[in-house]
């Protein structure tokens, strides 16, 4: 039973959906205290650690390629992307949010659709399928997402229209979007197939559909911590066991990602402390956003190139 769970570690996140779902439906709602207890928890512990190994990832690929892994180059790689993107945020905020939502379905759709070849159709049908994700746990949780949406464009009346529009045509847009996605991704199975892992999209499924009954961030977390960061801690450490000096377990992997999720947690702390003590009456939730994408963005990349060596 527990070599099971190590090796799918997954099991544990339905786990604990079904057990919170299940306390919703026989004691009644999860009180705020309670949701952020999970949240941070799962961000905490696999969120930020699965974004914090990212140099590990980078110093493998340098020395498959036979160079010199510099981490000082690489983390000034990283803050260019960041802060560009953060000046991108500044002056097109809502191209970049849209942005943001694009290279997350993308993010997203490689880690769900592992492995799948660069092709045309396999590429289009990964973008729809992490688009599906977040559309689903987005628009389910209408009444939650609204003001949030509305807090981070400023009200920008082109996104709120979109968006308002999407949430009255849930149910359309969700069936439509699902059977794009399936013919999608009969035509890229056809044109090139690719091994499917049926126990692993099965539960990818209860998942998605765990967060249904879940509030929106409980729900988000369940899937981005649950599904997706452990995805990618496994993706990670089979890279890294392919290497000269493997690393032996996924505890060991995690061990590694320590110092910069401190580093991480740090800097957030330290910026909510400059906010509170300069800004007390502002806004901060855009800023924590803008922060937060600005970060995945060069994340987002890393992880793309690991994928793509894969092939
Ligand atoms: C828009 C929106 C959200 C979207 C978050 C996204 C899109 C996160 C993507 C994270 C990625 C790609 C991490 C990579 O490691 C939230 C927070 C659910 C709250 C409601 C509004």
């Amino acid at each position: 039973m527990s070599s099971y769970i190590r090796r799918t570690p997954t099991c544990l996140t339905i786990g604990a959906g079904l057990l919170v779902a299940g306390y919703q439906y026989w004691v009644g709602p999860l009180s705020l205290s309670a949701q952020l207890f999970f949240c941070i928890g799962l961000l905490a512990f696999v969120g930020i650690p699965h974004g914090a190994l990212d140099h590990l990832v980078e110093q493998e690929h340098s020395l498959r390629q036979a160079q010199r892994f510099s981490l000082t180059r690489f983390i000034i790689k990283y803050l260019f992307m960041i802060g560009a993107y953060g000046l991108g945020w500044m002056v097109f905020p809502v191209l970049s949010f849209i942005l943001f939502l694009l290279i997350s379905a993308w993010h997203f759709g490689e880690t769900d659709l592992e492995h799948a070849p660069e092709t045309g159709y396999w590429s289009l049908t990964r973008l729809l399928a992490g688009g599906f994700v977040l559309a689903f746990i987005l628009v389910n949780h209408a009444d939650e997402v609204t003001p949030v949406i509305a807090r981070i464009v400023k009200n920008d009346v082109f996104t709120m229209q979109v968006w308002n529009g999407a949430i009255s045509q849930r149910g359309p847009l969700l069936r439509g979007w699902a059977t794009l996605l399936g013919v999608l991704a009969m035509l890229a199975f056809g044109h090139q197939p690719i091994p499917v892992n049926g126990w692993r999209l099965g539960r990818l499924g209860v998942v998605i559909l765990l967060t249904y009954t879940l509030p929106l961030l409980p729900a988000f977390m369940l899937y981005f911590g649950g599904w997706h960061s452990l995805s990618s801690f496994g993706t990670i450490l089979s890279y890294l066991q392919r290497s000269a000096n493997p690393v032996q377990s996924i505890w060991k992997l995690w061990y590694q990602s320590v110092p910069l999720t401190l580093l991480a947690f740090g800097f957030l702390f330290a910026c909510s402390s400059i906010w509170n003590r300069y800004l007390p009456l502002g806004d901060p939730l855009p800023y924590l956003f803008i922060l937060l994408s600005t970060i995945t963005l060069p994340h987002i990349q890393v992880m793309h190139k690991l994928d793509r060596r894969y092939k």
